[in-house]
């Protein structure tokens, strides 16, 4: 995919997700990498209306090149990328119930999302809750990075999901994925749920590496 293409998956993808109610308003983040460095949502921009020509384009090194300024979580991508080097997309959303969920005191952080149903199993894996850090502070790109070598999915404490994914497609269902699991383990929260077992979920790493 060329630049141009990416920027309008881009446009493509956060106006699907504003318009699903994904994330409201002007928050939520979403970047790519692509060949000479990374794109990005511009910051305070709503993702259901951006503006293919004003996303940020950054070099290599994080520095801005050219469109409007970018996410204040550049700190937040830049930990996926460098320890996830399979990561080719980040999307920050503050989607209702994997927001809710990362607002629980009684959640495990180490494994937030009980493993319901495969899907989630094959698409996010084990999704452990990073400590509250204020939104846009370097202070939690070091908290990111002890995690993103295993994992591909965080919450942030009282914030909301991140998701590195191989491609922005994937890193969109992913978060989509994450957001419905979310939902299942509020809404049967109190009920005798019936867990995977450990040996259905070994079986699905095997037959289905997360990337
Ligand atoms: O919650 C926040 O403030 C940020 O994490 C966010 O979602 C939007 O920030 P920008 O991308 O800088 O607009
Ligand atoms: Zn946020």
């Amino acid at each position: 995919m060329n630049e141009q293409q990416v920027r309008q998956e881009m446009v493509k993808w956060g106006r699907s997700i504003f318009e699903r109610g994904l994330t409201a308003g002007s928050s939520g983040n979403i970047s790519v990498k692509v060949e000479d460095g990374y794109l990005v949502s511009p910051t305070n921009s709503c993702l259901g209306f951006l503006d293919p020509g004003r996303i940020s384009k950054l070099d290599g090194a994080g520095q801005l090149v050219s469109g409007d300024a970018p996410t204040k979580e550049l700190p937040l991508h830049f930990a996926f990328y460098e320890k996830r080097p399979t990561a080719g997309a980040v999307v920050h959303l503050h989607s209702t119930y994997a927001t809710a969920l990362s607002c629980l005191s009684d959640v495990d952080p180490s494994d937030a999302i009980r493993p319901i149903t495969p899907y989630v199993v094959m698409r996010v894996g084990r999704v452990p809750v990073v400590p509250y850090t204020r939104p846009g502070s370097p202070e939690i790109r070091p908290l990111i990075e002890k995690l993103a070598g295993e994992h591909a999915a965080v919450l942030l404490e009282n914030h909301g999901p991140v998701v590195a994914g191989a491609s922005l497609d994937a890193a969109v269902f992913a978060i989509e994925e994450l957001e419905e699991a979310a939902k299942l383990s509020i809404l049967l929260r109190g009920m005798p749920v019936r867990m995977l077992s450990p040996a259905a979920i070994a079986d699905l790493d095997r037959h289905f590496k997360l990337k």
